[in-house]
């Protein structure tokens, strides 16, 4: 089986980044839009980013950034991923020849996320989250995960509104490649909360993609 990522975005302290870290998260996400309550400047984030252990991605998320800032981050931080939440066009995301990752608004109805794969072909991967277009996330709350959605053959990120007690069943339903949180581990924005973080990627580990009775029914025995 799989096993399915865990980004923590938003993270703002180094001693936070350090709890995500050794609580098993892949990445950690700076939050370079200024009006986010989680905004961290860049060396802050480059502080940070000096005490992270190896083989832990930092990435660097911006809305609608004007190209000189996302430019001034890559030069700086040199991230291993930018993420952009906003209406950027895919030439936008393309121009800085930067690994990236597109967030799908899928708090707009009709988004179709195999449209936007097409559309985002170079991007990474796809981060579904529950926010509208433009408009910022990281607001604690889920999308409709209910709605008929084909998933694009590509790597998908779930995130919103997700936490400990939620994020096995994002898995089950959409056997994501890594899921994505901020407000689910934090105990004030911009804030983590140790445990909080540690029952997050607990659950991650539980879960199991595809649901139990699939896995049995695939000749998969219980681990
Ligand atoms: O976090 C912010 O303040 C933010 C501002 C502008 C654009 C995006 C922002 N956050 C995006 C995220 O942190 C992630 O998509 C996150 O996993 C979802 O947030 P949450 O629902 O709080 O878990």
């Amino acid at each position: 089986m799989k096993r399915v990522r865990i980004k923590i975005c938003g993270v703002t302290r180094l001693e936070d980044a350090l709890v995500c870290v050794d609580a098993g998260a892949d990445a950690i996400g700076f939050v370079f839009y200024e009006a986010s309550s989680r905004t961290i400047d860049v060396e802050q984030a480059c502080a940070i980013s000096r005490e992270l252990p190896p083989f832990v991605a930092r990435v660097a998320l911006f809305l609608e950034p004007a190209p000189a800032a996302v430019q001034t981050v890559l030069d700086q931080l040199r991230p291993d991923a930018l993420q952009f939440h906003g209406r950027e066009t895919a030439e936008f995301c393309r121009r800085f020849a930067w690994p990236f990752l597109k967030s799908v608004p899928m708090g707009e109805e009709n988004v179709e996320p195999r449209a936007w794969a097409d559309y985002y072909h170079d991007a990474q991967g796809l981060l579904l989250d529950a926010n509208r277009a433009g408009a910022a996330g990281g607001s604690g709350k889920t999308f409709d995960w209910q709605r008929e959605a084909a998933m694009p053959d590509m790597p998908i990120i779930i995130a919103g509104g997700l936490h400990a007690d939620n994020v096995g069943e994002a898995i089950t339903r959409f056997q994501p490649y890594a899921v994505d949180v901020s407000s689910g581990v934090e105990s004030a924005p911009g804030i983590k909360d140790a445990e909080r973080v540690r029952e997050f990627t607990a659950a991650v580990g539980r879960a199991r993609p595809g649901g139990m009775e699939r896995r049995l029914s695939e000749g998969a025995t219980e681990a």
